[in-house]
């Protein structure tokens, strides 16, 4: 098959004798009488990720310019080859054709050769073309991209981590990880596991945060039946989970000080006593400790123990925070977007120059994870293969005015503004809550909303 093609002709011979003249070459042919209909096909086509290969393009139409039509959507005519077509060419037409988007110009009347031709050489390009983004998307991976684990990354800084991180999972020292909410700190320390050679033993993560005070030693250590009221049977703690692999102590910051002499004593001995046992246990864990404050302050205020600190710092990760790597943003952007369109089924494969201008300005105060949630809003919104300004929030978007359009799957009751405000309010903090394990520090930071804003909200809407 040769391809499909569009021709829009508001001349009707002219639609015939071109649609049997590239039937008879092998092609598929469809024809639009005017610039209107001739766009909403394009648009079906590219919807349905069948785009028209060929678009042949009249200039000259009743209301309507070709070149113009042309530069109005050129999203909805960049997959296609577009040969614009004119009785009245000029070498000045055919360039501003040529640089609104178009492949090249034929001035009517033509010999079908003179088509046929065309469209050949057309097609060539378009597989030249093809060929070289591939082949540059390849050299793109050996040499500017890093890998660890499933993380990805292109800056100096991250590369930096990456290799800290490799020469981490080779020895069973302590790590600890430090960087701002949602830089990736959870990430290594899964990654430093699965490439040691405790991969194949359990992966412990505990948010040092999410733990109450008084259940804190217990949850840690175990404990025996009988050792306080409620407990009715042996437990063992989660240093002993971790047996032969690793624990992940998440936000080591949180840790109350009773807490922080307990574990220093495990890190020296090795072994843990189960609350109420008079009996140690051996235990051999691969400690990774990670906090997104500045833990050398808190020593300072003496919030944090200095022999624990030092007991820590034995390989010290620090990972940056995305404003300062603004280079691993495209890379990233296309990550999620992979990663999304096959959690979603859809297929948005790029970010346009304005919406990536405005993504790069961004802050990111959360992020990659900020990052990572933009981008999934942006697939769910998007109406076509490209994420565009419209699609990010408000706050990105500046001053973009958003479509009319639907907030993902959510799906209000009734006609109500404020009773759907308040869903949508309630789902956002329910969501920022699951995907932060319940942390409420980070999830008020997602939301962009102050802490005693956020308590008060799920004290409003009863989220425990
Ligand atoms: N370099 C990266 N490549 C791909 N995905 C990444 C990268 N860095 C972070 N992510 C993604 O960003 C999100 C946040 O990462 P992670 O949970 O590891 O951050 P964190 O620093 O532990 O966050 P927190 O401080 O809030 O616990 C995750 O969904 C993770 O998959």
């Amino acid at each position: 098959m040769a391809g499909k093609i569009l021709i829009i002709d508001d001349e009707k011979n002219m639609r015939h004798m071109l649609m049997s003249l590239l039937e008879k070459e092998g092609y598929t042919a469809e024809t639009a009488a005017s610039g209107s209909t001739g766009v909403k096909m394009a648009d079906r086509a590219l919807k349905q990720d069948a785009p028209y290969d060929f678009i042949l393009l009249d200039v000259k139409m009743p209301g309507v310019d070709g070149i113009s039509l042309l530069q109005e959507n050129r999203g909805i005519f960049s997959r296609s080859m577009v040969i614009m077509m004119s009785a009245y060419g000029t070498i000045d037409t055919a360039v501003s054709a040529m640089r609104h988007g178009a492949f090249d110009f034929i001035s009517k009347p033509f010999k079908p050769d003179e088509v046929t031709l065309l469209l050949e050489r057309a097609a060539e390009h378009r597989a030249l073309k093809n060929e070289n983004l591939y082949l540059k998307n390849q050299l793109g991976q050996i040499e500017e991209r890093f890998h660890f684990s499933n993380m990805v990354a292109k800056s100096d800084a991250m590369k930096e981590v990456f290799i800290l991180a490799k020469k981490a999972a080779r020895y069973a020292i302590t790590v600890m990880i430090f960087g701002g909410s949602g830089t990736g700190k959870e990430l290594i320390a899964r990654g430093i596991h699965k490439e040691s050679d405790r991969a194949d033993k359990p992966l412990v993560a505990v948010n040092c945060g999410g733990i109450p005070e008084t259940l804190m030693e217990s949850e840690f250590f175990g404990h025996k039946k009988g050792a306080f009221t409620g407990a009715t049977y042996d437990k063992k703690g989660l240093f002993e989970e971790a047996h032969g692999g690793t624990i992940f102590l998440d936000e080591i910051g949180e840790l109350p000080i009773s807490m922080q002499v307990k574990l220093l004593r495990v890190l020296q001995e090795s072994e843990v006593r189960p609350v109420g046992d008079v009996r140690t246990r051996k235990i051999d864990v691969r400690v990774i400790a990670a906090t997104s404050r500045n833990l050398k302050e808190e020593v300072d205020k003496g919030a944090f123990r200095e022999d624990l600190y030092f007991r820590l710092n034995v390989l010290t990760i620090t990972l940056p925070s995305l404003s300062e790597r603004p280079e691993d943003i495209p890379l990233l952007c296309d990550h999620f977007l992979k990663k999304f369109n096959r959690k979603l089924g859809s297929r948005v494969t790029g970010v346009s120059p304005s919406a990536m201008k405005l993504l790069l300005e961004c802050d990111w105060p959360g992020n990659v994870r900020e990052l990572e949630n933009v981008i999934e809003r942006s697939v769910v919104l998007s109406d076509g293969d490209r994420v565009e300004p419209d699609s990010l929030p408000p706050a990105i978007a500046g001053k973009t005015p958003r479509k009319e359009n639907n907030e993902g799957s959510f799906t209000p009751e009734g006609f109500s503004l404020k009773v759907a405000m308040r869903q949508l309010e309630k789902m956002m903090i329910q969501r920022a809550l699951q995907e932060t394990g319940g942390n409420r520090t980070h999830a008020s930071r997602i939301l962009e909303i102050s802490h005693p804003s956020l308590l008060s909200k799920m004290k409003m809407y009863s989220i425990t």
